[in-house]
């Protein structure tokens, strides 16, 4: 695996990973912190509604007790019971009206005799009007009722003097609050509600203010007291509960929160439809997964740009260094990337030079070397097919030179002469003048033969006191004629000193290459012509001939 390829996947595991799973637990958090903040929302706002409903009541309450506590009031109304004394119903009839004056949002205040039956209103009224007032009824008994599509609020109580009933007191208030609390749907998103219902005679629960779904609902539309899984009913039945998954009287899901109102026997519901609650957790998690994926996408695309920035510095010096190994001693280019590969691009560089000049170094060496190698093999070869003393080549340099110029001469037809030459008497010289006059003797005869002859003839010491001359492309003829000058120059060469001085004379064997000659054949020729040039009293040069040799 390459090393941007791990990063890229470590950089996306390390920086993706955990916002991943930070941005899954915030989704999970977050919807279930959604759900309770709407719950305690409705909650809180249920609770203050049913705080101001209660208020009402209380002044419902405080209004009735102004009206019952008026004792000239209970004395005239007790005078008319007795005596139907109109005076006395006129006196209650000012004391009720005076007491209006003072009150807000009163719409009538009614009083009825011990019998239940209207005295005198500060409203019209029909006359012989009758309070219907149950036995077991608990006073002051208030409710909510609908009069010429007016919400009034009624309140009921007796009128005690001394202990006895004398009358009846009936305070109705305008209810409107009740209208403008389910109006007010402030804090309650698009499909939020109020409902606000009494309990009916059969139980059920009976709207006493319009619906949202249903503008005409109020003290007509009843929800059954059977159908507990509605919040109404809940509310109704004194369970004061956050419902989830609840039907409303819609038939929609809605998360409500209901409320009892013991004294009014009230339900109070205020609820908000689930699929608004879903679709605005929707939105939070679609904000979510499109973070998720551009996090995603930041995270690989960051993680491909640090592993590049990492990587390539080192994939091109790990390619330049495979040039290097290859023989390229090229400095890598400076690069402005991170420390660490300028560094090791340095020690690199510095490493390079080095190498660079120790591989000239040795290079040098080497040749040095093979030369020197050259140059001693050179020597030794030289050394092997020369003659120590007089320095001419010897008898193995002449059969390899006699091997090639036999050849040559037969490819091209050309002419090759052999020539062996001996000193005359040389035992006598050695043993007249010593051994080493003899050797003085060998190397100036040599150096004489090697300055005369031809760049191109071969001139190799052939024995103790024979010598060979090779005459490449030269005719017999033209060989003897250069030999016997030769002969004469040795005649007259001077070996030794003073009175020591003496002279020397050679003898000659010339033999010509014919066509079914070898090698061996051409020095065998040679050497009985120099034998017959012996023979014929030295000092002489002899040609081979078969007639004049060969058959000898
Ligand atoms: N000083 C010296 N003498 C040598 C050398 N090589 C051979 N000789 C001598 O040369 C002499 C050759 O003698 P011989 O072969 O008898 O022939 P010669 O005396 O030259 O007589 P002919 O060849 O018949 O004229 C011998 O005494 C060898 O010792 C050498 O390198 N130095």
């Amino acid at each position: 695996m390459r090393l941007k390829h791990v990063l890229i996947l470590a950089f996306i595991l390390l920086s993706s990973v955990p916002m991943l799973l930070s941005l899954q637990y915030l989704n999970s958090f977050t919807a279930s912190q959604y759900e309770r903040q709407t719950e305690e929302q409705l909650s809180a706002l249920s609770l203050i509604a049913k705080k101001r409903i209660e208020s009402v009541l209380d002044r419902v309450k405080d209004n009735i007790a102004l009206i019952t506590s008026r004792t000239q009031m209970r004395i005239s109304l007790d005078q008319w019971n007795n005596a139907r004394d109109v005076k006395a119903r006129n006196k209650v009839h000012k004391i009720i009206n005076d007491a209006k004056v003072g009150l807000t949002k009163l719409h009538s205040i009614s009083i009825y005799d011990n019998k239940g039956v209207l005295v005198t209103a500060t409203a019209d009224t029909p006359n012989g009007h009758q309070i219907n007032i149950p036995v077991d009824k608990i006073l002051p008994s208030i409710k909510l009722l609908k009069r010429n599509d007016q919400l009034l609020m009624l309140g009921i109580d007796r009128l005690l003097l001394n202990n006895k009933v004398i009358g009846y007191v009936k305070v109705a208030l305008f209810a409107d609050f009740i209208v403008e609390l389910v109006n007010d749907r402030t804090g309650l998103g698009v499909t939020g509600e109020w409902l606000v219902a009494q309990r009916h005679d059969s139980g059920d629960a009976l709207f006493v203010a319009p619906l949202k779904y249903d503008h005409d609902a109020a003290f007509k539309r009843r929800v059954s007291k059977e159908k507990i899984d509605i919040p109404i009913t809940q509310a109704l039945l004194g369970n004061e509960r956050i419902m989830r998954h609840a039907p409303d009287y819609a038939g929609n899901l809605v998360i409500a929160s209901t409320r009892y109102l013991s004294e009014l026997d009230w339900g109070l519901v205020v609820k908000i439809e689930e699929d608004e609650v879903s679709q605005l957790m929707n939105k939070t998690k679609t904000v979510i997964y499109v973070s998720e994926v551009i996090i995603i996408i930041m995270a690989v695309l960051m993680g491909v740009g640090v592993s590049f920035y990492i990587s390539n510095p080192l994939e091109k010096l790990a390619s330049h260094t495979n040039k290097v190994a290859q023989g390229q001693f090229e400095q890598y280019p400076r690069s402005q990337t991170w420390k660490e590969v300028r560094d090791l691009t340095e020690h690199f560089n510095y490493m390079i030079s080095s190498m660079k000049e120790l591989n000239e170094n040795l290079n040098a060496k080497v040749a040095e070397r093979t030369k020197e190698l050259a140059d001693l093999n050179l020597q030794l070869t030289e050394l092997s097919t020369r003659d120590p003393l007089t320095g001419l080549h010897n008898r193995r340099f002449l059969s390899e030179k006699l091997s090639e110029e036999v050849s040559r001469a037969k490819r091209y037809s050309s002419p090759l002469t052999l020539v062996i030459l001996d000193v005359d008497h040389f035992k006598q010289v050695n043993d007249t003048w010593g051994h080493d006059v003899g050797d003085q003797a060998l190397k100036i005869i040599s150096s004489h033969l090697s300055s005369v002859i031809r760049e191109s003839d071969v001139l190799a010491r052939y024995g103790g006191e024979e010598f060979c001359i090779l005459l490449p492309a030269t005719e017999e003829e033209q060989a003897r004629k250069f030999l016997d000058r030769i002969r004469m120059d040795i005649e007259y060469l001077k070996i030794g000193s003073g009175e020591k001085c003496f002279s020397v004379t050679c003898s000659f064997g010339i033999a010509k290459l014919d066509d079914d000659d070898t090698e061996s054949s051409l020095t065998k020729k040679a050497d009985l012509a120099l034998y017959q040039a012996k023979s014929d009293g030295r000092n002489c040069i002899r040609c081979y001939s078969i007639d004049d040799i060969g058959g000898a």
